[in-house]
């Protein structure tokens, strides 16, 4: 049989988490070797009867630093899965990194300044890190399209519509599209007219070079994105829904295996396609 991949999942009890937990146990080229959570209810109980898919031989673990000491000792190179917490996030990674092990991240709400102090860390240890705000290649497609459409429009503004038990506000994904098109070096939504916000927050957040960044949470939504650009005359709308969180799976997949050729850290899903 050729080598496996040795993946421990860290938030293996969440929503993500448990995708992640199915799909890495069903890959052929992977081995689960341990599933952490934050809440000691679970722990060493099987997380396979946890999450309801049949026992998988790993116990819940909530002890970060041992699991990534155990990966560590792994005859082939180790890869962690991040789906917990923006809190936690900063700390694991380079905890992991500490350790030689590759971090794959999909936990949102890094500032850019924490990402640069990662990338640095990792150069040093010359240690893969991928972080990816979203996994979903429909998104890729959303930005690449948003990417083309900014030459033609000036004025876009963004719109993420989100579970109303998600943490960080505007999503990783909303904050990386602005990104994405502020990097083109120019400035959108030149102001025609002196605006008043009577209720604080109307207008949404300013991203950079003027984009807006507008979240809305409620129950009955999962994941979605509508990036709108206006012009005279017309509107532009790109919109990605995401119904299921399966569809970040063939990405996390991907993830994994690409991390292990890595020896910087890499942001955004689309470098590594
Ligand atoms: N990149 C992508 O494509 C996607 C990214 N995400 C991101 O993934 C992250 C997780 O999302 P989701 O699964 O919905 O969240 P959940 O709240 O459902 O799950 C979070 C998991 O992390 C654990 N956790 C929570 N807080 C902490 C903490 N402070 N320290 C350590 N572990 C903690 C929880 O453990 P316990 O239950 O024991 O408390 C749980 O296992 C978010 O940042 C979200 O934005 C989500 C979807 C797609
Ligand atoms: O919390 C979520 O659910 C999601 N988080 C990521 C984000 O903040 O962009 C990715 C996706 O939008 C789902």
């Amino acid at each position: 049989m050729a080598s496996q991949i040795p993946v421990v999942v860290n938030g293996a009890t969440g929503k993500m988490g448990r995708e992640i937990v199915k799909a890495v146990s069903q890959a052929q080229d992977m081995t689960l070797i341990g599933a952490i959570a934050r809440n000691p209810n679970h722990v060493g109980e099987d997380i396979g009867e946890v999450i309801g898919c049949g026992a998988l031989e790993v116990p819940v673990t909530n002890d970060y630093e041992p699991m990534m000491a155990m990966l560590s000792q792994e005859k082939q190179l180790g890869v962690v899965v991040d789906v917990t917490h923006p809190d936690a996030v900063y700390g694991n990674i380079r905890s992991a990194i500490a350790y030689g092990v590759r971090p794959v991240v999909g936990t949102t709400g890094l500032s850019l300044a924490q990402i640069q102090e990662l990338a640095e860390f990792a150069d040093k240890a010359s240690t893969g890190c991928l972080i990816a705000p979203n996994f979903s290649i429909g998104v890729v497609l959303l930005q690449q399209a948003a990417v083309q459409a900014s030459q033609y429009f000036d004025h876009v503004e963004i719109i993420e519509l989100h579970h109303n038990q998600k943490a960080d506000a505007p999503s990783g994904t909303a904050v990386q599209t602005a990104q994405l098109l502020a990097e083109l070096g120019k400035t959108y939504n030149p102001q025609l007219v002196e605006e008043t916000e009577k209720i604080a927050g109307a207008r949404g957040a300013q991203a950079e070079e003027g984009i807006r960044i507008h979240s809305v949470r409620l129950p009955g939504l999962v994941a979605h994105q509508e990036v709108i650009f206006g012009g005279d005359g017309q509107i532009y709308t790109l919109r990605h829904d995401a119904s299921d969180r399966t569809c970040y799976m063939p990405g996390v997949l991907l993830s994994i295996r690409k991390v292990l050729q890595l020896k910087t850290l890499v942001y955004g899903l689309e470098k590594i396609l």
